[in-house]
């Protein structure tokens, strides 16, 4: 591990502040009078802004300490050490591991982190006593976050002392920190709700017994920008300073900018903004729109799909919909004027190519469905249609959105084989289906057609749908007597139609293979059965796609 170029950044662009070139207009000076466009080429009307003061930015991701802090949120050290991995393969400057005081387990993870040589730096959080430290000593981690409080409901109602005192405590605890080795950031808790004067003396004293950063903490996300740069260009006069601020107000990320161009150089953040109550700035949108908006580069931006996958499937917090980067619908058109503009010019309807975050451009169809995207959508399969033929797939698509319903591959295929009076014969085939789950082993065995054969295999899993896909997968993978055919479960969906414990549920699939995929739902009351059939379902599809390609070649069934 190594504290990477971290303090090397700030003690930059402290030189820089306090040297005469800055005068000279080297370096544009903090907190002046707004963005200056750069001369940068562009091929849009935004002018890229310079944010003023900085042109490195470093993140600290706490995923691990405050996003596990969001309700719910339990990661094993298994997990964290894979989040770790993904954060440390991004670029992660920083990684706030977890909690060392927590309980042995914690600390199991934290060192676990701390022994896996990443580039990063690995940090543990200490509340102000001197126990906190020791434990993350034990931990072998490069630094803490001491976090003291700041406020005065803070530092009188929450731990019963006075400013004095926790000034005092604060100074030893870096010198002892110090002693010890560790990198240390203070961070004045409730700093936002703090009197500016006592913030400033409080961190200020930290950096005089040597801590190496001090940080800005909006901790119930209550401040707006303007008092964010008004704190922070006083902290930042005093040494480096990280900002650390929540989105209770919907200002996370504002803040973040109006604190950056005050004079702060870290960024705290967690991977899709998780965290206590409506969660942490998301470090996915701190690192685009510095990149987008300022030029400012942090981590490698075609890592962040898929590390915030990687933290939605260890925490089970959902990926949002609709959010910038990792939301399904970042890079969706749906609209018939959208999909047009966007199949004409791919920037269109997006401010940045999809690609730049690892991520693929969709055309979905729907109520609001037009001619050229249904046509588009079954050009991806290989079909064309005549004019008229495309009129009638577009209303029968739009009957079924205006039903509610989204539109699959699999939903669109079946439109048009009916407009075009096509029959197909299918390539695999769900004859029959049983599970068994509430014992050890949750065990599904399926019975299904492959082509003139049928196939009789079991699987297990973490719970029955798991079982069934292995049992669809065993039953596909060809023993000598079949050919083996593989395939890929991109994403899986499950949404409750009614309520109760009858409901009527709909699972939704994208599966790939090789470079075709395809979506497809089914609607069951029984979650397995609806999960299974929409899985064969869309695996006909690709097999059929796969024999059409290869002029209804039996041996296309199989993997090459
Ligand atoms: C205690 C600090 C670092 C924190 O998590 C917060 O302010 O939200």
């Amino acid at each position: 591990m190594i504290v990477r170029g971290i303090e090397e950044v700030a003690s930059r662009r402290l030189a820089a502040k306090f040297s005469d070139d800055n005068d000279s207009g080297a370096r544009p000076p903090r907190g002046g009078t707004g963005p200056e466009p750069t001369d940068e080429p562009t091929d849009t009307l935004l002018t890229r802004t310079q944010l003023t003061a900085l042109d490195e930015v470093q993140l600290l991701d706490t995923t691990l300490r405050d996003g596990e802090q969001m309700p719910g949120v339990s990661l094993t050290p298994a997990e964290k050490v894979d989040i770790a991995r993904e954060l440390d393969a991004a670029g992660m400057h920083l990684i706030e591991a977890g909690s060392a005081c927590t309980s042995e387990g914690e600390r199991e993870a934290i060192r676990r982190v701390a022994d896996e040589g990443l580039d990063a730096t690995v940090t543990s959080f200490a509340r102000g006593v001197k126990r906190d430290i020791d434990h993350a000593l034990d931990c072998g981690v490069d630094g803490i976050n001491l976090v003291v409080p700041a406020s005065d409901k803070h530092v009188e109602t929450k731990v019963g002392s006075t400013r004095d005192d926790v000034v005092e405590t604060t100074v030893e605890l870096v010198e002892y920190a110090k002693d010890h080795g560790l990198w240390v950031e203070v961070l004045g808790e409730d700093g936002s709700r703090a009197d500016l004067d006592y913030l400033e003396r409080l961190l200020g004293a930290g950096l005089d017994a040597g801590a190496d950063r001090i940080c800005y903490c909006d901790t119930v996300g209550a401040a707006d920008p303007e008092r964010t740069a008004e704190v922070v260009s006083r902290l930042a006069d005093r040494g480096p300073t990280s900002l650390h601020t929540h989105d209770d107000l919907g200002f996370g990320v504002a803040n973040v900018h109006a604190g950056l161009k005050a004079g702060a150089d870290t960024v705290h953040g967690t991977v899709m903004g998780v965290g206590e109550r409506a969660g942490n700035v998301a470090l996915e949108e701190v690192a685009i729109a510095l990149d987008q908006s300022y030029d400012v580069d942090t981590v490698e931006l075609e890592r962040l799909y898929r590390l915030c996958r990687t933290v939605s499937e260890a925490t089970g917090v959902a990926l949002p919909p609709n959010k910038a980067v990792c939301g399904a619908n970042a890079f969706a058109h749906e609209s018939g004027i959208h999909t047009d503009g966007t199949l004409k010019d791919g920037t269109m309807y997006e401010p940045y190519p999809p690609e730049t975050v690892g991520r693929e451009r969709r055309l979905v169809l729907g109520k609001h469905a037009g001619r050229a995207g249904v046509k588009a959508a079954l050009a991806e399969h290989d079909v064309a249609v005549d004019d008229d033929e495309l009129s009638e797939v577009v209303s029968r698509v739009k009957e079924l959105g205006d039903r509610g319903k989204r539109v699959t591959d699999a939903d669109l295929l079946a439109i048009t084989e009916d407009v075009q009076g096509r029959e197909r014969d299918r390539h695999v085939e769900l004859v029959d289906l049983s599970a068994t789950s509430g014992g050890n082993l949750p065990t599904a065995s399926v019975r299904l057609r492959v082509g003139d054969e049928e196939r009789v295999a079991s699987g297990t899993g973490s719970g029955p749908v798991d079982a069934g896909l292995e049992a669809v997968r065993a039953a596909l993978a060809g023993d000598g007597a079949g050919e083996g055919v593989s395939f890929e479960l991109d994403s899986y969906h499950v949404d409750a139609i009614t309520g109760g414990t009858d409901a009527v549920v709909t699972v939704e699939v994208d599966l790939s293979r090789g470079d075709r995929s395809v979506s497809v739902s089914s609607t069951d009351a029984d979650i397995t059965r609806a999960s299974v059939v929409a899985m064969v379902d869309g695996l006909d599809r690709l097999l059929a796609a796969a024999a059409d390609a290869a002029d209804a070649d039996p041996g296309a069934v199989a993997d090459d």
